[in-house]
Parts: structure tokens; C-alpha cells; sequence
């Protein structure tokens, strides 16, 4: 009978999630299965309210698992098998994430699942033939790719000291097993010591293996700390240098448990403590391997680079230039350093076949020199100095300073390249200030640029890319100067005489004879009869905007002198922001306005506010040719807007040929998604004007445009709401087969209606959920691709990777 009951209840659960699911989806559209739900098309969500409560995640028992073994790869086979059809899909995300997570990209782990037996296994197919783990028990195994080992030695060792030797009879020693013990504390977040899992909870991390423990764990497994947060297994063994930036930076977590005096004595011993020192065998300079002397002039020079890691590097002593090998300049640092070798002309990977102190200098910096009018044919040589002044080898004529224009270093910034701090000039970077004092500075404006993250907004002009970028300004917190205002009065006063005169030209078009009796005020000219007839045909006219009569309608408080923009006015004003081919705008996106959801409620850490850039490139840039884009290729994602209501609008290019505004998007997303600047970067589609979308769809059919002909709505005469929803839901979909097809990845859509500031916050919030799905996944190959520093490259004899050449 309680079996029953619970299976009703059960089943009518059920029942709701579907009926939720439907209220979401376009009617007609079928409900897809729970494991395979997609959240990349957004829709807005009208149903009941959704419980607040955090999900609680059972643990699994595994000893009341019967005693047999299941494996992944045999689930399909075995007849027996406890894993029910559904569960399939989740089982091989599971493995999926395990084989995306191996490093050097190949399938390290053959099966990552627990096989039931006295003890939980794991079970590894590795590369190496011959694997020897040295803890409180030992194990050998030659011969054999196929490894077990038991996981409950390692959690209570909670460090394996791993000698694997690599085919070549080449020998890679690591204390602990990173990979291992990253994959299981980044999926299950349990309390390396305890066990208890809780995803809400915080957890602080071992600097050297990345054990996690709770604050009840934290003292019994770290101690007192004396080179920092590591386990006391593992002190005495070098960090793990994906964490060295956050060496010396306290946690909420170490508040709780430690008083602020040891807190400081633990923060010091983490940050100065030799071992936790880079090694000059880290770095290469200029292609050989620092000596001890030459770290400690680089470490202790007035403006060292911040935050450096193991890894190749080029270093020009003469301008203080500092890069990655084989890439663009990074940062500038103190010149005339004497480390590593002199600098060669390949360092940066240049094959621009212009030359700054003996290095060819890359195809971004060369973009720069040009756009700041620096005279730079091929084979052009420069000497430039650490005060920025250049001349042309053997001239003995100084030309310039590089960073001398104001409009220079926005273009640095722009295209992420080094300039010296303001009011700093590379003499001053150069020369032996006192060091207390640089110590002491605040971030430099290069370095937080680097955290800035440059969000593109491109689409066709007058798919409202404007409206959304003022809003977000307004949405974010930034205000207009009375100088902007004033200017943008001027524009919407300019704008209204624009509308008048096209309305006076439209009539002599239409009617085949001017007014004559009409007045010179604006006001009364607007509301003469004869131009209200034309008005209500203003859809023949080329681009007319419905704005218009928003203004025209206050024309004479708009005209007079007192008048004061509102934001409503400057929302609706055409050209605002446009003076320049480019307009940035940098925010962040603060989860405590009143505006966003309470994102943060359940978390006790609040994520650090990350700073976005939001990128405006005058949509002319993009039809001639694309050129701007090339300055854009370090973008942390591309957002596209498309007017929904471009389906049966015209857009002349410039040759004056005419196109169907909805295929120019087309066209021009489908050039964007293949651009090599934005190769790998997230898109994100905004389709923009839902509200005219739904005002039109049932006077114009979608299939007037050619490219939607195959839009067979289930019902064909339906709601307008109805009809928009399925139309954004076709249309979403039209873009997403263009993007898989050509990139194999997944577009995310989001439908906007730019005058609404509360769809354009969301939207932003939506494209924050992006790149932190982005982040996640990137983050799990990198933190495999940083492990290779150590041990898993085979071709590599240094512990560093190969920098890949990136211009
Ligand atoms: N009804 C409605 N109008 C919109 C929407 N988004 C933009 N518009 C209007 O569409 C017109 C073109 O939008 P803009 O933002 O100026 O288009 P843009 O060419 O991308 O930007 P600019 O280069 O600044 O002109 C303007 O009149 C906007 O007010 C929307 O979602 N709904």
C-alpha cells in the first residue's frame, strides 16, 4: 500500500516537471528526456515558483551495492547490469569527463568507475609501463599497461609518492599525483580527511596535491602550517604553480579557524619560505635556463614581473619588453637586467619583417605602430628605448615615443599589449628607484587590464547593438559627462530636423508636389496633416526609425535650450556613442543589485566581481572586409545581435545593392563564426526586438524571407505570442545549425528587447553563465596541461611545456 502511494506520488511529480517543461517549450514541441536537455536556447519561464531549497546529494553506499563487478564499458552488454538504460547517458558524461580530463588529450583513463568489491578501485590504463607508488604500502607493477590501485591507501596516505618511468627509460619524479587527486576533489568536493561531501561548503586546498579539507579537518591534516596550507605529508615538497598566485592570500575558511596573528605568520612563511620560491632551472630567458644570481636581480629589479611562472620567456634589456616564447610582449619591466641570453630575432614568433632591437616584432604589434602612424614598411629596423623614444637602426634620429599619445596606449590596452604606467615613464621603470617603493604600488593599469575580459558586440547596423550597449551603461553604473550630455542634446536636436526633412522629401515622393503652405516650425510641420499621411507610409521609406515620433512629438520642449536628455531620450537617440568606429565600456556585473537573483545566497565565499569590457565595432568595420577584427583575437567571447523582426526588412550594402536584412545578419554571423581571430571563442546570439517580432508575426508570415520557407508553425493561426515564441525558437535554431556546422560547438541564444533593461541585465547574466561553463571547461584541461609541466610529456626532456606560438 506505502509502496503504492509513493509511486502516485511519484509519477504525479513527474507529471509536473512535464507540464512545467511544456509551459517553456514552443506548443507542438516535444518534451525532450531529463538527461538530455539542452540549456543553450533561453526562454523566458512563467511557471509555478521553483523551490529554493539546496539539492541534497545522498551519498551512495557502496558496500550495499551486490558484489559484483560493473563496468562502464560493459553495461550495454551485461544483461545484468544495475544501470537502467536512462542512467546510460549520465554514466558516459561520467566517462567522458574522466577522458576529457586526461592529459595531453589522449584517453588515460580507460574506465573511471567503482568496481564493487571489498574496497573501492580505480582503474587506470596509463602510458607508463612501469609505475611504483611509495606509501604505507608499496606496490610494482612492470609490464602491464593496465594498473590498479586501491583509492583507500591514497585517501588516508593522503599523498602517494608516484615514480613513473616512461618507455624511454626516461625517469619523471612527482611526490604526489595531481591528476588523481584533482579529478576526484574538483568532482566530489568531499573532505579529503572526512570524507563528507557538502558542493556548498568551502574547502581549503593543499598547495602541493590539492587534497581539500573541511574546517573541521583543516588543523588535524595541515598542522601548524609552517610553510603555508599544505598537508603535512606534504611539506617540504614544491607547490603545485597553477596555485602560485594565490600564495600569501588569505581565506575566509583560515579566518575561522586561525587567529589574525597566526593567520599573518602562516600568510608570511607561505609566501617567503624557500621552498615555495621559484627555481631559477624554471625559467629560460632568452633560451637558456636562469642562474640563481640572475633570478634574484630579476626578483629584487624595481618593477619585476608580477606573478611570473615556470616557463620560457624572451626579455629585451634595451626597451624592458617581457614576453612568453613565441608570443607578443606581455608586460614591461626594468631594463638593462643582465639574464639568460641576448635576445634573438625569433623570440616573439614575428614574420612581419619589422625589427625592434633585433626581434621581429608580431603581426598585433605591427597593427599598433601603423595605427599610431609609426612609419613601418617591411625590413624596417628600430632601436627603441626604455623611455619609449625609437629610431631607425643607424640613423641616429630620434623619431617619437611610442607611448607618448594618449590614443596610443588605448590601442595598447585594445589589443592587450604592454605600455608603461601613467605618470611612469620606462626611464623611470628602468632606473634604480627604490624598491620599497615599487613594492608598494598599486596593480599597475596593464595588469588589471589583464583580467579584464573583452566581450565583443557585433551584428548588422540597426539590429539594436546600440540601444543595448547605452543600456548596459546604464544598467552598470555608468553616467554620461554634462560634455557627453551636451553633445548628446545637440544629436537628438540635429536627429529631428533629419525626420522632418525625410517626412517633407517622402511627401513630394508620394503626393508628386511639396508642400507649400507649411510652416518653418518644427512642431507645427510635424503635426500637419499631409505629413501625418505620409508618416503612417513611413515604411516605405529606407530605415525610418519608429523613434521618431517619440521625439517629433516633444519637439518643442526638445528644441528648447533648458532641455536635459533623459534616459529614456538618449536610449531612443540614434548616434549616441558613435563618434568613433569603436566604444568600450567597461563593467562588472555586481550579483548584490537589487536587479539580479540572489546568486550568492547559499554560498558563503562570494565569487571575486570579474570586469568585462563590452566592445561596440561600427558595423561598417565588419561588412568591409572584417578589418577591424584582427586587433580583437584575445576576446573572451563574441556576442551577435540579430533583429528577430529583420525578416522582411531591406539592407542596402555599399554598392547600393539591396538584401534582406535577416540574410545580411546571416551572412555576416556566418564570416564572424569563421574569422580565425574568434576561432575557439563562445558566441553568444542575441536575438533582439521580441516585441516588434510579436507586434508583426501575424500581418507578415516569416516565409516571406527565403531562408525561412520551411516555418510551418503547428498551429498556423495562432496567438502572436504563440507564433513569436515558435518563430524565436526556429529562428535560435537556424543560427545554432550554422554555428554547430561550421565550429562543432553550441551556440547560446537569448531573446532581448534592447528598450527593456531588465532582458538586456539578463541577458548579460546569461552570457556571464556562458563563460563560467567555458571557464570550467577550459580550466579542466588546462590544470591537465599545466600538469605536463611535470611529467606526463613524453617528447619533452624540460619539466616545461612548449609555448605555443600565438601572435
Ligand atoms: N521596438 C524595439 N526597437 C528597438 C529594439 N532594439 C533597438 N530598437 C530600435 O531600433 C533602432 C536601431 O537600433 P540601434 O541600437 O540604433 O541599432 P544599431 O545600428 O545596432 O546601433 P547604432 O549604430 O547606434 O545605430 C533604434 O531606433 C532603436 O531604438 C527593440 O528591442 N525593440
Amino acid at each position: 500500500m506505502e509502496m503504492e502511494t509513493a509511486k502516485s506520488v511519484e509519477e504525479e511529480n513527474g507529471n509536473k516537471w512535464n507540464d512545467v517543461l511544456r509551459t517553456m517549450l514552443p506548443p507542438g514541441a516535444p518534451v525532450p528526456d531529463q538527461d538530455q536537455l539542452d540549456y543553450s536556447i533561453a526562454i523566458e519561464y512563467d511557471g509555478p515558483p521553483i523551490s529554493s531549497e539546496i539539492p541534497k546529494n545522498e551519498p551512495l553506499n557502496l558496500h550495499s551495492l551486490p558484489r559484483r563487478q560493473n563496468r562502464i564499458v560493459g553495461v550495454g552488454s551485461n544483461p545484468d547490469s544495475k544501470f537502467s538504460p536512462k542512467s546510460r547517458p549520465r554514466f558516459k558524461k561520467i566517462l567522458h569527463n574522466a577522458e576529457s580530463l586526461s592529459p595531453g588529450g589522449s584517453s588515460r583513463y580507460s574506465s573511471v568507475v567503482p568496481s564493487v568489491g571489498e574496497e573501492e578501485e580505480w582503474r587506470f590504463n596509463s602510458r607508463v609501463s612501469s609505475l611504483r607508488i611509495q606509501g604505507s604500502s608499496q606496490m610494482e607493477v612492470r609490464g602491464n599497461p593496465m594498473v590498479n590501485f586501491r583509492s583507500g591507501e591514497v585517501k588516508n596516505e593522503g599523498v602517494v609518492n608516484v615514480e613513473l618511468q616512461e618507455k624511454g627509460n626516461e625517469t619523471f619524479h612527482c611526490k604526489s599525483w595531481p591528476s588523481t587527486v584533482m579529478v576526484r576533489s574538483k568532482k566530489k568536493r568531499t573532505c579529503f580527511r572526512c570524507g563528507k561531501l557538502n558542493v556548498l561548503l568551502e574547502r581549503e586546498a593543499c598547495f602541493v596535491c590539492d587534497a581539500k579539507y573541511c574546517s573541521s579537518c583543516l588543523l588535524k591534516a595541515m598542522g601548524s602550517m609552517p610553510e603555508g596550507r599544505k598537508c603535512v605529508t606534504c611539506i617540504g615538497m614544491p607547490i603545485n604553480e597553477l596555485k602560485r598566485s594565490f600564495l600569501g592570500k588569505s581565506s575566509r575558511m583560515l579566518c575561522r579557524v586561525c587567529g589574525p596573528l597566526e593567520i599573518k605568520q602562516i600568510m608570511k612563511a607561505e609566501k617567503e619560505c624557500s621552498v615555495n620560491q621559484l627555481r631559477p632551472e624554471q625559467l629560460i630567458v632568452n633560451g637558456r635556463q636562469l642562474r640563481q644570481d640572475e633570478l634574484d636581480e630579476i626578483m629584487g629589479c624595481p618593477n619585476p614581473p608580477v606573478k611570473l611562472k615556470p616557463g620560457k620567456y624572451w626579455y629585451d634589456k634595451d626597451s624592458g619588453l617581457w614576453g612568453k616564447e613565441g608570443e607578443k610582449p606581455d608586460r614591461i619591466i626594468t631594463s638593462k637586467l643582465n639574464v639568460g641570453e641576448a635576445l634573438q630575432q625569433t623570440a616573439s614568433n614575428g614574420r612581419t619583417g619589422v625589427l625592434i632591437n633585433g626581434r621581429e616584432i608580431t603581426k598585433t604589434e605591427l597593427r599598433m605602430l601603423k595605427l599610431s602612424k609609426v612609419q613601418c614598411p617591411r625590413d624596417t629596423a628600430f632601436w627603441v628605448y626604455d623611455d619609449g623614444s625609437y629610431e631607425e637602426e643607424g640613423q641616429n634620429n630620434i623619431k617619437g615615443n611610442i607611448w607618448g599619445k594618449a590614443s596610443t596606449r588605448l590601442l595598447c590596452s585594445l589589443l592587450s599589449l604592454p605600455s608603461p604606467r601613467l605618470g611612469l615613464s620606462g626611464s623611470q621603470l628602468g632606473s634604480n628607484l627604490d624598491a620599497v617603493s615599487f613594492s608598494n604600488r598599486s596593480v599597475p593599469e596593464y595588469l588589471e587590464q589583464k583580467r579584464v575580459q573583452k566581450l565583443m558586440l557585433l551584428g548588422l547596423e540597426g539590429s539594436g547593438m546600440g540601444t543595448i550597449f547605452k543600456q548596459a551603461k546604464f544598467i552598470y553604473g555608468n553616467k554620461y559627462s554634462p560634455e557627453e550630455l551636451q553633445d548628446i542634446k545637440l544629436l537628438i536636436q540635429k536627429n529631428m530636423y533629419i525626420y522632418l526633412g525625410v517626412l517633407l522629401e517622402a511627401r513630394e515622393r508620394f503626393e508628386e508636389n511639396a508642400l507649400e503652405q507649411i510652416d518653418n516650425h518644427l512642431d507645427e510641420a510635424w503635426k500637419h496633416p499631409a505629413l501625418q499621411e505620409t508618416y503612417k507610409r513611413r515604411n516605405e521609406l529606407d530605415s525610418f526609425p519608429d523613434a521618431a515620433k517619440y521625439f517629433l512629438d516633444r519637439a518643442i520642449e526638445i528644441s528648447s535650450n533648458e532641455y536635459e536628455p533623459s534616459e529614456m531620450d538618449i536610449l531612443l537617440a540614434e548616434g549616441v556613442d558613435m563618434c568613433n568606429a569603436i566604444a568600450c565600456l567597461d563593467f562588472s556585473l555586481d550579483d548584490q543589485s537589487p536587479m539580479s537573483e540572489s546568486y550568492n545566497e547559499h554560498f558563503e565565499a562570494l565569487p571575486p566581481l570579474i570586469k568585462y569590457q563590452l566592445i561596440r565595432v561600427n558595423s561598417k568595420g565588419l561588412v568591409e572586409g572584417c578589418k577591424w577584427l584582427g586587433m580583437f583575437e584575445d576576446s573572451r567571447a563574441v556576442i551577435f545581435v540579430v533583429a528577430l523582426s529583420d525578416y522582411d526588412q531591406v539592407w542596402y550594402d555599399g554598392s547600393g545593392a539591396v538584401h534582406n536584412r535577416m540574410k545580411a545578419s546571416r551572412n555576416i554571423f556566418e564570416s564572424l563564426i569563421k574569422h580565425p581571430s574568434f576561432r575557439r571563442i563562445p558566441f553568444i546570439l542575441l536575438l533582439n526586438k521580441y516585441d516588434i517580432l510579436e507586434e508583426k508575426i501575424n500581418r507578415v508570415p516569416l516565409t516571406v524571407c527565403d531562408w525561412f520557407e520551411d516555418f510551418n508553425p503547428l498551429r498556423a493561426h495562432s496567438t502572436h505570442q504563440y507564433m513569436a515564441n515558435y518563430a524565436y525558437h526556429y529562428i535560435a535554431v537556424k543560427f545554432k545549425d550554422i554555428y554547430s556546422s561550421v565550429t562543432d560547438e553550441k551556440l547560446f541564444v537569448w531573446p532581448t528587447m534592447a528598450h527593456d533593461d531588465i532582458t538586456v541585465d539578463e541577458a548579460f547574466k546569461y552570457i556571464r553563465e556562458v563563460l563560467r561553463w567555458d571557464e570550467i571547461k577550459n580550466e579542466n584541461l588546462i590544470s591537465f596541461e599545466d600538469d605536463s609541466f611535470y611529467n606526463t610529456d613524453a617528447c619533452s626532456h624540460s619539466p616545461f611545456t612548449q609555448q605555443s606560438g600565438k601572435n
